[in-house]
């Protein structure tokens, strides 16, 4: 065979292999192909038998309403309201694209009997069917939304109005009567407002009574707690900030200790608590809904979401000083405690300029700082870390910029992931967050991470722990002297700060706490209970502005 016609052959040959493989990968493809779309029909069974048991929900009442315009046959079940739109045949049998639509009775908060009243008129009129109240999710946020049933029969209304309004109380957690605290001072004193505007009506709606103090000083909410009687009551309501919440929280809790008469154990407390935010941060709001949205959280509450939420307790020379989610020495203490001294100036830029301040002065402290790891069954059930017998304590002592202790992850919208993301609401534990000594530079690299969405424990000054208790002791003021005098300088009105036998600032769930010696921070597992969801991050609406 002459070369040309070897070359020839060897190319057939090639181009044959080509095309074999080629048309093995076509009937790889095929095959691939045709087994996804048995797949996908094995899913589509699987999800029509797992939609067709949900639907074996018995019906408990049908019938025809218009939504809209048009006729739609509608079913209700213990669980569900299901509309099928009736497609009334046509002579030139056109296919008409209504759709079937679901709703949820979890998700419905009140129903109402729809009447034609003329303006003015406060009662009687025709019937023109039933409306009902839910909520819609809108990523983290829930909204109201309504669903208008029209059918002209009185009696058939009443049928269908009974029947849900029987389904909808036969849910426990629901609130029927609530004590409302509202912190008429709290950040821009629009707590009132915020409570007329969004939060009453939906309560109104819902049916839900409320018994409301409107605070008249720091304090006021404890003492009504402590005195009144809760079993009126199917839970508690904090319209305000942290620093309102905290002291609701600290309230509830320690009323159930009076109650149980346990004097040394906290006691888990007896009503539910929910918050409606009104503060500048509120970040145990934000970390039980994922956003500061008063309507959000006022859902949450009539819905009767309920969630189970650990606590700390802090104590020093064996005193209880309060209980509260989260606490910050050091850094966060000190900047609280600037601020506060300028309360006359409006709340962000109090706290813009006690950060800058702070950070201008950063000074560490000198601490003992010791602490107990959790343990796995802390995280697990509702146990008391002082029941485990043993106490194995780890005691570092060294130089700490801050130090913060979190049993919730801290979220708010400059820190979406939250200041702890380590931790969770119900797990058991608390995070424990200790700055050592740096550069100023270092150290603010490490707060603006927090803005971002990792990375702020990445340096080598910076030491977590899970742990379900800590002690703190600081060992001297180191640095104080210089900086306090250079604050009241600045205040001659002040008096000099005496600085023997002088307390170190605490940031307690965002309030002011001054105490002179150690401090002793315990875990409680699921102490309270909050309306609420677990969330894994808050909405976001950019950068603090101060760093
Ligand atoms: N009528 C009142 N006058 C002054 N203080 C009050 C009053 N009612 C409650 N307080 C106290 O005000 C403190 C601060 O409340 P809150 O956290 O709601 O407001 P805030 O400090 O302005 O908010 P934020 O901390 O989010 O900026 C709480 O300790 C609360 O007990």
């Amino acid at each position: 065979m002459s070369q040309p016609e070897e070359e020839f052959e060897e190319e057939q040959k090639d181009s044959l292999k080509t095309k074999k493989k080629k048309k093995e990968k076509r009937s790889a493809r095929k095959k691939k192909k045709k087994e996804e779309e048995e797949k996908r029909e094995e899913e589509q069974v699987e999800e029509e038998g797992e939609e067709e048991e949900e639907h074996s929900d018995c019906v408990v009442l049908r019938g025809i309403f218009k939504l809209g315009k048009k006729s739609h046959d509608v079913l209700l079940t213990q669980t569900r309201l299901t509309w099928i739109p009736i497609i009334p045949e046509t002579p030139t049998g056109e296919a008409c694209a209504l759709q079937p639509g679901v709703l949820l009775l979890r998700d419905v908060f009140a129903v109402k009997v729809k009447r034609r009243r003329a303006v003015g008129q406060e009662s009687g009129g025709p019937v023109l069917g039933v409306a009902l109240f839910c909520c819609r999710r809108r990523g983290k946020r829930l909204e109201e939304e309504s669903l208008h049933l029209h059918n002209a029969s009185a009696e058939h209304t009443q049928t269908w109005y009974n029947t849900l309004k029987e389904l909808l109380t036969g849910s426990s957690s629901r609130p029927k009567y609530l004590k409302v605290f509202i912190n008429p001072r709290s950040h821009k004193k629009e707590a009132v407002h915020i409570y007329r505007e969004h939060v009453a009506p939906l309560f109104r709606m819902a049916d839900v009574r409320t018994d409301i103090t409107v605070t008249e000083r720091k304090g006021h909410a404890l003492s009504v707690m402590k005195e009144c009687k809760l079993d009126e009551y199917d839970g508690v309501v904090c319209v305000g900030g942290d620093g309102s919440v905290a002291e609701v929280c600290h309230a509830l809790v320690l009323r159930a200790q009076l109650d149980a008469n346990s004097p040394e154990k906290p006691v888990k407390a007896v009503l539910p608590l929910g918050i409606i935010p009104a503060g500048s941060t509120d970040v145990v709001s934000c970390s039980v809904h994922g956003v500061r949205d008063p309507v959000t959280a006022a859902l949450h509450i009539v819905l009767g979401h309920l969630l189970q939420v650990d606590m700390c307790s802090f104590s020093s020379l064996g005193q209880l000083v309060c209980f509260g989610f989260s606490a910050m020495f050091g850094f966060g203490g000190r900047s609280l405690a600037r601020a506060e001294k300028k309360r006359w100036m409006p709340s962000a830029r109090r706290r813009e300029y006690a950060v800058v301040k702070t950070l201008a002065r950063l000074r560490p402290d000198d601490c003992l700082l010791s602490f107990l790891p959790a343990k796995q069954s802390n995280r697990d059930q509702d146990q008391d870390p002082e029941s485990e017998g043993e106490e194995t304590w780890t005691t570092n002592q060294g130089l700490y910029l801050s130090i913060s202790i979190m049993s919730i992850p801290c979220l708010s919208q400059h820190a979406p992931q939250g200041l702890a993301p380590n931790t969770s609401l119900a797990n058991g534990s608390a995070a424990l967050i200790a700055v050592g000594n740096t550069s100023r530079s270092e150290f603010i690299k490490h707060l603006k991470r927090y803005n971002s969405s990792s990375g702020q424990f990445s340096f080598s000054f910076v030491e977590t722990h899970t742990v379900s208790a800590v002690r703190i002791c600081p060992r001297s003021l180191i640095g104080c002297s210089e900086e306090e005098s250079e604050e009241e300088a600045e205040s001659k009105t002040t008096p000099i700060i005496q600085l023997e036998g002088a307390a170190f600032p605490w940031n307690i769930d965002g309030e002011l706490v001054e105490i002179a010696n150690e401090v002793l921070i315990r875990v409680h597992p699921q102490l309270i209970t909050l309306y609420g969801e677990e969330v894994d991050e808050a909405e976001s609406t950019g950068s603090c502005s101060c760093i």
